[in-house]
């Protein structure tokens, strides 16, 4: 299971330019976290704090006890182990297959051999949706395919802990849901820690349990999904609704088997992800049926229900109508009046 990530009073300045100061939160084990922020606040370059790329000025990292701020270069290395990282443009070697790329880490990291090197990468290119696509060079794919790429090759050293900058930048709609998609069918499969970092509201409404922004140079917020997605605060609004008013200034072809699967999938009631025009809270993406079901969400409920009374009323409503029976009973709520 993903580690808990917790990060206290962190700052960054370069130089004299100020990025972003005070930053608290907390990563819950195997939760699904999105950061938000308009361009250039700094997302990228709290991720590279995250994993030791960048030294913040002020405050602490804690991972399994270790502060990375301060910790020793090699309590740094070791614990750089924990993370997988899928960088924007995938960070792919030009000149290497899929195969090799995704193979990379574990010749580099592992003594394995080429047969178990071979399983490994093989596993999780089906994991991703590239199986047959070894041979192919970074240039001969979309954009998409090469998210996919990078995403098996950060998963090859099986992470505890995966770091995702702008999953969503350079691809289109569709393909942007296909990706929210493959995240939250990871989740569930290997039930790691993962931070998003992106600027899409579609993303941000359907893929993770936590959702946090940053603004002007600090955490707007983070916590529950319901809290961001019902906030009355207006750079949060502004932001999710796309719009100008507020503080914030300026693959492939698919068969037809695929197809019938996919609009059975809907009709049995499995939510596409899409969200057209929503305010307030949207479902969340669920795993692909016959996919596991993501242990994330119980931990999350059981999270959520015991600090409840602290968050406003729109989320806490959000929350108590995300509830089934079951929930409620475990929560002992009673029924809900229909
Ligand atoms: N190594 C560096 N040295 C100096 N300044 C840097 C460095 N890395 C990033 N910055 C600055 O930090 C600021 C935040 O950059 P960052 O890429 O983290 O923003 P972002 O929120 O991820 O933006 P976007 O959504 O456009 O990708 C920018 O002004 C950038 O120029």
């Amino acid at each position: 299971m993903g580690v808990e990530v917790v990060v206290e009073n962190l700052s960054k300045s370069f130089g004299r330019q100020r990025i972003w100061h005070d930053v608290t939160l907390t990563l819950p084990e195997g939760e699904v976290s999105v950061m938000l922020g308009p361009s250039g606040t700094g997302k990228s370059v709290f991720l590279k704090c995250l994993i030791g790329l960048l030294k913040p000025n002020t405050g602490r990292i804690l991972i399994n006890g270790i502060d990375l701020v301060r910790c020793s270069e090699h309590q740094l290395y070791e614990t750089r182990k924990l993370f997988g990282v899928l960088f924007q443009d995938g960070a792919l070697f030009g000149s290497m297959n899929l195969y090799d790329n995704i193979a990379f880490p574990l010749r580099e990291h592992t003594k394995k051999s080429e047969r178990e090197i071979r399983d490994i990468v093989l596993g999780k290119m089906e994991m991703v949706g590239l199986t047959g696509a070894e041979t192919k060079l970074p240039g001969e794919i979309s954009g998409g395919m090469r998210k996919r790429a990078g995403l098996a090759r950060a998963l090859v050293l099986d992470p505890q802990i995966i770091l995702v900058d702008e999953p969503d930048s350079g691809l289109d709609p569709v393909r942007t849901s296909y990706i929210s998609q493959l995240l939250i069918d990871l989740n569930a499969q290997v039930d790691a820690t993962i931070l998003i970092v992106s600027h899409n509201i579609n993303l941000a409404r359907t893929v993770p349990d936590n959702i946090g922004m940053l603004f002007r140079r600090e955490l707007v917020m983070f916590g529950p999904r319901e809290v961001l997605l019902t906030s009355e605060e207006p750079a949060v609004k502004q932001f999710l609704n796309g719009s100008r008013i507020g503080p914030i200034g300026m693959s492939e072809e698919k068969d037809d088997a695929t197809m019938a699967m996919e609009q059975a999938h809907a009709e049995a009631g499995h939510h596409d992800g899409s969200t057209e025009d929503v305010r307030g809270v949207v479902p969340q993406l669920q795993p692909t049926p016959g996919l596991p079901y993501r242990d994330a969400v119980r931990r999350r409920k059981d999270r959520v229900m015991r600090i409840i009374h602290t968050l406003p009323p729109g989320a806490r409503t959000g929350i108590l109508s995300s509830l089934d029976d079951e929930d409620r009973a475990r929560y002992q709520l009673g029924t809900p009046l229909r």
